[in-house]
């Protein structure tokens, strides 16, 4: 079942997504259309792309290095480059093959791009399929801070092909399970209980596009995150800090789904002292993401590091840290502040369960 998003006016497809995206092109007379890839989906995804669209080949391919690390204005620039060197104009489109790292990146390029161009999503990872792809949040990251320069700009359409997958590694599949977890523990008590104890590898396309709307329906009613849309942001205030510390300080950095788990315990525990959240459901969370993620070791020696982080949260007012907390499984507040001794508890609560 394809979805159409009356705020935004873009369909996401599930269903024939190739031919669509192929018929797409077709209807829509691009003077141009650029496709960015990093080197895995080029290698893994170009292919299975070229060969379900036969009728298309006239586009140009850009293509970066993989991971979060490359996801920033040195990228971002190659790619305005590139789109120069191609002659890009505003009637040209961008096809962003790839990871949330391509669509977060190639959104913010096409959408500054002679002050914007159009560009589509064909997501690759799960967590571009059921999170990043939709919504219409682009960025970059700088000195470490997540997503830090960006824009809200809306795809013209989001293609989203499961058959991708099939080539993407265990690890990746499972940071893309937190998100689904997120969608499930901030809106949707019993999407949460039906996924959380299941194998990442075990979802299903029906499990994808349920999360995908639930995502919509948040954005729908507030496509520029000015209240509501901050639910979507549960575990990210500490888990943003935890990537970017990872990020700079780890020879294996942390995965934003596995960041943002860690996240979601600690500020699980932020919403149990401070939001109602029950202690078997604290308990309930904690034992979900500690089946699913690997625990992640840092010091007390962190922590005025990673409160440096989290007072660049875009949900701050003033010298306020801001989150979004649940009150039960399914329930979520938005516009909570917590002081910053109660955050630093909450570190040390992950340390502890974890040690
Ligand atoms: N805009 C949003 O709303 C939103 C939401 C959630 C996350 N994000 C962002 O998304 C990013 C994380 O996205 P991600 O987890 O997709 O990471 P990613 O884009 O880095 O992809 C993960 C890895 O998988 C590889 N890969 C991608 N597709 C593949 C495939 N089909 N087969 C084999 N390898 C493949 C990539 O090359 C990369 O090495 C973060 O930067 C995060 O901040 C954005
Ligand atoms: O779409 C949203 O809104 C989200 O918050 C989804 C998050 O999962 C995602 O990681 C997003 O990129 C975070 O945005 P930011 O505004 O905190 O940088
Ligand atoms: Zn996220």
């Amino acid at each position: 079942m394809n979805q159409y998003i009356p705020s935004t006016g873009y369909n996401v497809f599930f269903d024939n997504t190739l031919d669509e995206l192929q018929q797409f092109i077709q209807t829509n007379a691009y003077s141009k259309v650029l496709l960015l890839v990093d080197r895995n989906t080029s290698e893994h995804c170009l292919p299975v792309l070229q060969a379900a669209m036969p009728a298309f080949d006239g586009y140009d391919i850009i293509e970066i290095d993989p991971g979060e690390e490359n996801k920033n204005i040195d990228f971002c620039i190659g790619i305005w480059k590139m789109m120069l060197d191609f002659g890009a104009d505003r009637q040209s489109l961008l096809i962003n093959l790839g990871g949330g790292v391509v669509t977060d990146m190639g959104g913010f390029a096409a959408s500054t791009f002679k002050r914007g161009i159009d560009f589509v999503q064909v997501p690759t990872t799960l967590l571009s399929q059921v999170d990043a792809s939709v919504g219409g949040k682009t960025g970059i990251d700088m000195d470490n801070v997540k997503n830090i320069i960006g824009t809200f700009a809306q795809p013209k359409a989001v293609f989203i092909a499961n058959r991708f997958l099939d080539t993407l590694d265990k690890r990746q599949l499972v940071s893309g399970f937190a998100e689904i977890i997120k969608h499930g523990l901030i809106a949707d008590k019993a999407f949460y209980e039906t996924v959380k104890g299941m194998d990442a590898a075990d979802l299903s396309l029906e499990h994808i596009m349920h999360s995908v709307t639930i995502k919509n329906e948040v954005v729908t009613q507030d496509p520029t995150e000015r209240g509501l849309r901050k639910i979507l942001n549960f575990g990210h205030t500490i888990g943003h800090a935890i990537e970017g510390y990872s990020l700079a300080h780890d020879g294996n950095p942390l995965l934003h789904g596995e960041a943002i788990a860690v996240g979601m315990i600690c500020e699980g525990y932020l919403a149990h002292r401070n939001n109602g959240l029950s202690k078997g459901a604290l308990d309930d969370l904690i034992h979900t993401f500690r089946t699913h993620f690997p625990d992640y070791t840092y010091h007390p020696g962190s922590y005025d590091e990673l409160v440096a982080l989290m007072k660049n949260d875009k949900k701050n007012t003033g010298d306020q840290i801001g989150f979004a907390l649940i009150s039960d499984i399914g329930q979520c507040s938005i516009d909570q502040f917590v002081d910053e001794a109660l955050i630093r508890e909450s570190l040390d609560f992950y340390r502890e369960i974890v040690s």
